[in-house]
Formats: C-alpha cells, sequence, structure tokens
C-alpha cells in the first residue's frame, strides 16, 4: 500500500492524501478519485510516508486514459513555483500545460521467428495463437485477449514469444519509436575566436549558469546555435527562450537554417490545436528543440541540456497574471532540478544579473566586438530645449533625409503607441479618462477612438469635450501613431512600417513585418520597444531616439535600467551590415546620468551608479520585494480590509509598507489598496509561509475582497 498527494482538480491551496492499494500508480499520472461524492480528475504529486492518518484514507480509483504522464522532476517543478510565487497549484498546471494533450497509445504484440520454442510440439489452443500472430506479424493486444484470453498472453509474453510494444494513434503522428530518428543538420558558420572561446567555456565549464554579455551584433545567436548544434548531436535538447513573439519569425528563420524543421515553435497566439500538437511532439521526442516565449519554459523536452534565456534583461519573462512567475527563476530552478546549464545573453543584462555574475553565481563570458569588426555606431545627443517642436530635432530631419537618398534604412523608436496620450479641455481643463480605470485615455486617430490602456475600452472619439463640449482641445503626449502623421508630412512618398501592440494585432503579422522590412519595402520602421531588440536588419545605418526621457520617469525603481537598456537596444539595430551606423538620441535633459552613460554605451559605468543606489536603499539584488494588491469594487471598507491585512502580516523584521492607495487607484472597476514589503531574502522567505496562511485564512472570511501577491514583482504599479 502506498500514500500519495494529489492535486484534485479545481480545488485550491490543499493537496489530497489518496491510496493505492495495489502499487500500481505513480507521481505524474492522471486519476479518477472520489472526491466529496463526486469522481474527479486528480494528479499525483508524490508520495506520503505511511503514518496514522487522521482522516479515512480512499483509493484512488483508477487511471485516466490516453492522459500524459508528467515527469515528476516538473512536478516538482510546479510545485516549487506554486510554493515560491505564493500562488496555487492548478495556476502553475494550466500555465505548463496546454489543454487537452492526450495521447493515445495502441498496444501491439510482435512475433518473434527467432525464437526456437515455437518448434515444440504445442497443444492446440497454443498452437492456434502462434499461427494466428505468426501470419500476421503482430496483433493489438486487445484482440488476442479477447480471442485467447489474458492468462495464455502472459505465458508467452513471459517465453518471450511474443513481444509488447507501444504505438502512438494519434493522428498527424505517423513515425513509429523513432529513437533511433537521426537529425539532419546543416553546416552552421564557423565561429570566430571569440566566439569559439565564449562557446567552449560554456560546454566545458562544470558551472551551471552563465551570463553570456555580449555587445550588440557581436553574434550571440551563433553561440546559441553552435551549442545546440552540440546538444543535439549527443542526442540531448534545448530550450531557447525569447522575450517577445515578435522575435519568432527572425529565431526561427534562423534556427531552421541550421536544424530544418525538427524544432518546435512555441508562442501565445498559436492555437490550441497547433500548440497541442507541438507540445505532443516534443513530449514523444520528434522535436528537440524548442523557441519560444516565456511559458516554453515548461517544454517536456527530453534530456534537457542548455535552458538559453535570449535578452535576459527583459521584464516579458516575467507574467504579469496568476501564475506570477518569472521564467528566468524557473529556468534556474528546472537547471538545478534536471542538471542542465542555462546561458543569459544580453548586451545590456538586467543589474540582478550582473551583479551575480560578478559575484560567481553566474559565470561570466564577455564578447567585445561585433561580428565581421562592424563598428558599434556613432552616438549622439540632441537636447530637445534648443528645438522649435517636440518631436523631431532639424539635426534628425536632416539625417532621415539624407540616408533616404542613400537607399538606406531608418528605425525611429518611441514607447508609447496611440496619436496622444490623453486630451485635455482647454476651456474647462477636463482630461478624458476611463470609467472603470483611474487613467486617462489615449487618442487613436485613425480609427478615431479614446482606448484605455489598462482594461481595453474603446469608445467613438466625438471631437469634443465630453463635459462641457468646447471643441478646443489639447493633445498631450504624442505616440508612434503621431509620429507616423509628421513622418508623412515632412517625407511625402516614404513607405513607413509602424510596428506597436495596435498594429500586429492579426496572426501572422510579425512573419509578414519582418520580411518586408529586410526586404526593403519601406524605408523607415517606427515604433515602440517591440523593435528595439534583437532585430538584425544589416541596412539600417540610422536609429532616431525620439524622447529618451519618456521612460525615466516612471515611479519605478527600475526606471533608469529600463532606460538605459532601451536606448542601448535600440541603438544597437544600427551599422549591424557593412556601412556605418548613427544613433540620436533626442532628450530634455542630457546630463542625467543614465542619458550620458548610454551616450558612451558604457555598460559597467552604469552598473555602478545602479549597484550603489540599489544597495543604499536595500533593493534588488540585495533586499527582495513582495508586492500586495488589495482589491475591490467596493471603495467603502476596503482601506479598513486593506489595514486588516497589513496587521496580520505585520512583522518586525521587515520593512512593511502601507496600505497605500496604489499608483493606478482603479482598474476595471476595482478600487486597489497596495502593501509594500522589502527585506533580506532569509526573512522574506519567512515572511512567505505566514503570508500564505494569513491570506488563505483572509480570503475565506472577506469574500468581496481579492488579494494579490506578486513575488520579486517587476512592474510597480
Ligand atoms: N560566426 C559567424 N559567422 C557568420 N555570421 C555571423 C557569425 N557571427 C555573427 N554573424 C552574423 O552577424 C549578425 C549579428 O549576429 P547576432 O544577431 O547573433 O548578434 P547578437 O549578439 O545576437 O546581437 P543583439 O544583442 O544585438 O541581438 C547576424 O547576421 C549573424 O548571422
Ligand atoms: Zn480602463
Amino acid at each position: 500500500m502506498r500514500y500519495y498527494s494529489l492535486y484534485v482538480s479545481d480545488t485550491k491551496t490543499t493537496y489530497f492524501t489518496y491510496g493505492d492499494k495495489n502499487n500500481e500508480f505513480e507521481v505524474g499520472e492522471w486519476v479518477f478519485v472520489n472526491f466529496r461524492n463526486k469522481k474527479k480528475a486528480a494528479l499525483i504529486l508524490f508520495e506520503e510516508e505511511e503514518r496514522e492518518f487522521k482522516f479515512k484514507v480512499k483509493n484512488i480509483i483508477e487511471k485516466i486514459p490516453d492522459e500524459i504522464k508528467i515527469d515528476s522532476k516538473m512536478i516538482e517543478l510546479f510545485l516549487w513555483i506554486s510554493d515560491y510565487y505564493l500562488t496555487e497549484f492548478g495556476e502553475v498546471l494550466t500555465a505548463a500545460i496546454p489543454k487537452n494533450v492526450k495521447i493515445k497509445y495502441r498496444y501491439k504484440y510482435f512475433y518473434n521467428a527467432s525464437n526456437r520454442l515455437f518448434e515444440m510440439p504445442l497443444e492446440t489452443e497454443k498452437q492456434a495463437f502462434i499461427d494466428y500472430i505468426k501470419k500476421r506479424g503482430n496483433a493489438a493486444k486487445s484482440t488476442l485477449i479477447s480471442k485467447f484470453g489474458k492468462k495464455l498472453l502472459d505465458e508467452f509474453e513471459k517465453k518471450n514469444m511474443v513481444t509488447l510494444k507501444k504505438e502512438v494513434l494519434n493522428k498527424n503522428n505517423n513515425f513509429y519509436d523513432k529513437s533511433e530518428y537521426s537529425i539532419k543538420i546543416n553546416k552552421t558558420s564557423d565561429l570566430t575566436n571569440e566566439q569559439k572561446n565564449a562557446k567552449y567555456k560554456i560546454s566545458s565549464s562544470n558551472k551551471k549558469y552563465f551570463l553570456l554579455k555580449g555587445i550588440t551584433g557581436s553574434g550571440k545567436t551563433e553561440i546559441y546555435i553552435k551549442l545546440i548544434q552540440e546538444a543535439l548531436e549527443n542526442g540531448d535538447g534545448a530550450i531557447f527562450l525569447i522575450p517577445e513573439i515578435s522575435l519568432t519569425p527572425q529565431m526561427t528563420e534562423r534556427l531552421k537554417r541550421s536544424f530544418e524543421d525538427k524544432i518546435a515553435i512555441l508562442h501565445s497566439r498559436l492555437s490550441d490545436m497547433e500548440r497541442g500538437k507541438e507540445w505532443r511532439d516534443i513530449y514523444l521526442g520528434n522535436k528537440r528543440v524548442v523557441v519560444g516565449v516565456r511559458s516554453a519554459i515548461f517544454s517536456p523536452i527530453k534530456n534537457l541540456k542548455y535552458i538559453i534565456v535570449d535578452e535576459e534583461h527583459e521584464t516579458t519573462y516575467k507574467q504579469e497574471s496568476e501564475p506570477r512567475y518569472n521564467a528566468k527563476y524557473v529556468a534556474i530552478k528546472r537547471a538545478e532540478l534536471e542538471g542542465c546549464k542555462v546561458i543569459f545573453g544580453s548586451a545590456t543584462p538586467s543589474i540582478e544579473s550582473y551583479y551575480f555574475a560578478k559575484t560567481g553565481v553566474f559565470e561570466l563570458i564577455e564578447l567585445k566586438n561585433r561580428y565581421n569588426n562592424a563598428k558599434l555606431p556613432k552616438i549622439e545627443i540632441v537636447d530637445m530645449k534648443d528645438e522649435k517642436q517636440d518631436n523631431f530635432s532639424e539635426k534628425l530631419l536632416q539625417e532621415i533625409s539624407k540616408r533616404l537618398r542613400k537607399k538606406e534604412q531608418v528605425l525611429i523608436f518611441l514607447n508609447r503607441k496611440g496619436y496622444s496620450n490623453f486630451i485635455q479641455c482647454k476651456e474647462c481643463g477636463h482630461v478624458e479618462t476611463c470609467e472603470d480605470c483611474s487613467v486617462s485615455l489615449s487618442y487613436h486617430k485613425k480609427e478615431n477612438k479614446l482606448k484605455c490602456n489598462y482594461c481595453g475600452k474603446e469608445q467613438v472619439f466625438l471631437g469634443s469635450c465630453s463635459k462641457c463640449g468646447s471643441k478646443k482641445l489639447k493633445y498631450y503626449g504624442k505616440g508612434t501613431e503621431k509620429l507616423e502623421y509628421d513622418l508623412k508630412e515632412y517625407f511625402k512618398d516614404v513607405n513607413i512600417l509602424r510596428v506597436d501592440s495596435e498594429t500586429v494585432k492579426e496572426k501572422g503579422s510579425y512573419e509578414r513585418i519582418y520580411k518586408d522590412f529586410l526586404d526593403g519595402k519601406y524605408e523607415i520602421l517606427l515604433g515602440t520597444q517591440i523593435i528595439a531588440k534583437g532585430f538584425h536588419f544589416p541596412n539600417i545605418t540610422l536609429v532616431g531616439i525620439v524622447s529618451a526621457d519618456s521612460t525615466l520617469n516612471f515611479p519605478d525603481f527600475r526606471a533608469g535600467e529600463r532606460t538605459f537598456q532601451l536606448i542601448v537596444q535600440s541603438s544597437g539595430r544600427a551599422g549591424r551590415g557593412k556601412k556605418d551606423g548613427e544613433v540620436l538620441i533626442q532628450t530634455y535633459i542630457p546630463e542625467h546620468y543614465v542619458i550620458q552613460k548610454s551616450l558612451t554605451v558604457d555598460y559597467d559605468g552604469f552598473y555602478e551608479e545602479e549597484i550603489n543606489l540599489r544597495k543604499e536603499l536595500e533593493y534588488p539584488p540585495f533586499g527582495k520585494i513582495i508586492n500586495i494588491i488589495i482589491s475591490s469594487v467596493e471603495e467603502s471598507e476596503l482601506f479598513e480590509k486593506a489595514n486588516e491585512f497589513y496587521n496580520l502580516i505585520k512583522n518586525s523584521e521587515l520593512e512593511i509598507y502601507g496600505p497605500f492607495e496604489a499608483p493606478i487607484y482603479k482598474i476595471k472597476n476595482r478600487y486597489r489598496y497596495q502593501i509594500f514589503i522589502k527585506g533580506e531574502r532569509k526573512e522574506i522567505n519567512n515572511l512567505k509561509k505566514q503570508l500564505k496562511k494569513e491570506y488563505n485564512k483572509f480570503k475565506i472570511k472577506n469574500k468581496n475582497v481579492r488579494i494579490t501577491i506578486d513575488v520579486d514583482p517587476v512592474n510597480m504599479a
């Protein structure tokens, strides 16, 4: 008799004990159980010690047919996530495993012709069996059992006259036992000496975690490709994480050139069917490399050798809804469980990762040259205080026309979409705001709509103030759509490709954007952070950063870091081919240290400034943070409730701030209070246990109040 802890579908927070009377079940299997008088699906999580149970332990009913079995290491990983991020196990499972992945197997017995025992004279019944299977070569298990009975079948199997084999029955999987199946690898490019060294260090080191810090265009991707190739040749697999779906077409193309169609691709735009199919291929070992965004970290890659986290500084690795995991830390944990290596790559590593590299937690590997000795672009600052108008400086306009004449391409970067950020009435001062959120509405001219960036609500713009009806309006805070209008004014016949979350809503458009710009169908690529990183467009010789300051004033301790990364990354898109590149940074605060360090691409200098600030204020990597949002559709009593929760978790060891109104007080009709916790790792970990307990109790008592706990947040609003 064994005892297991099970996650029962649709239950929250607790695991339930069930018995396995005949020792027939295993960790990772989906089974049916009796739960509160209902038959429910459940997942076996871990074995429990036999002890005096205070309750009557029920037995597991049966296995659920066709359900995939989850690897026990993955179960361990899911449990860790649920524990670390204080999130429900069911949420983790939903995020990690696509819906309806079922694998149907067919069991067949194969005749072993070499077995000499057949020559013996046999009883009629046995002879009939032999004749039957000999004639066919193989037969389904179910047929044999119904024709000859299980006893006879078992006897033949024991004597090795027949062998049982498992075949996958799913459609589109016309393969059979691919264990010997070899992967065709095309010739990949030769690495430069610097790249070779880096690759060698990674593959030969006995360290587990690496930070590959290589300047933009140094060829980090080529190193990843070589590592993956080596893994494949040894029968191993790899996970390649990219921060954003926009980079999938480019990465897939580069990888497919090397590995043909042996790679799986996972991103958020796949249908459930497509995702299920990719996932099944990985699960069955048909595909051993996966390229994907955040959730690809959960791919059931066999013999995992490398996890590559490209552009590791990107905040998109953190999920902003339940479960609020960060794929980077999940990668570290997974590597610990499975014994693989993790490579974090970036030209502008996150302050935390660089700190870990400097303190020996990660091994630091640097690439200091661009491939082919391409020069880093020349960077210049344009002080906007001296300019007549604030979207495009004289200098930027001149440089753009120069490139256009030479048939070169230009990238214009502004980290805000829409036409204007908000509209204010000049007569009554009213600002158009969202009904459900305490934020102003942004204006989208082409669609003639006002939109809320928080809840997505849209309304038709009437062209007049919704309060006093005046038509005298002022449009504040330009976005990419406005820049597009402006550019068309300046350059009449130029083809502009605008890329922001508004223009890329249709499926497939990323492929088109990537191809069309590469093919030269457009002269100017204009967009938000989507285009600022990772792309390799060799014909871009000019990058214009329209408003470098726009991200600098965010009320977030990482605002400086993010601005530096955005400037350096977007600059890095210039001059990647044979022609030299140039970058213009428009700013009102040229003396600011973030702008100054970006100007010289002085990452280390920037890091020194930042790390000192972080240390002083005990921000990560020195301290850890938990952000708690207490929200409700009822405003009255919410503050009292928030306070009540605050008192429950109060702790003398830690700085616990709040509750105060969250920076965005209302989102989707819910009022929000915030509690902010900062402290040392150990104390935070201790607090987590208490937090979980209190949270569970509080939740039951206060059904109208929602508490969201964000461990290691990357977004402070
Ligand atoms: N060893 C090599 N042989 C041939 N081409 C190379 C080699 N190394 C790099 N390249 C080419 O140089 C260009 C830049 O390389 P890559 O995109 O990998 O740089 P990166 O370090 O990832 O840059 P970023 O950080 O800016 O994304 C690519 O077109 C790549 O194919
Ligand atoms: Zn809204």
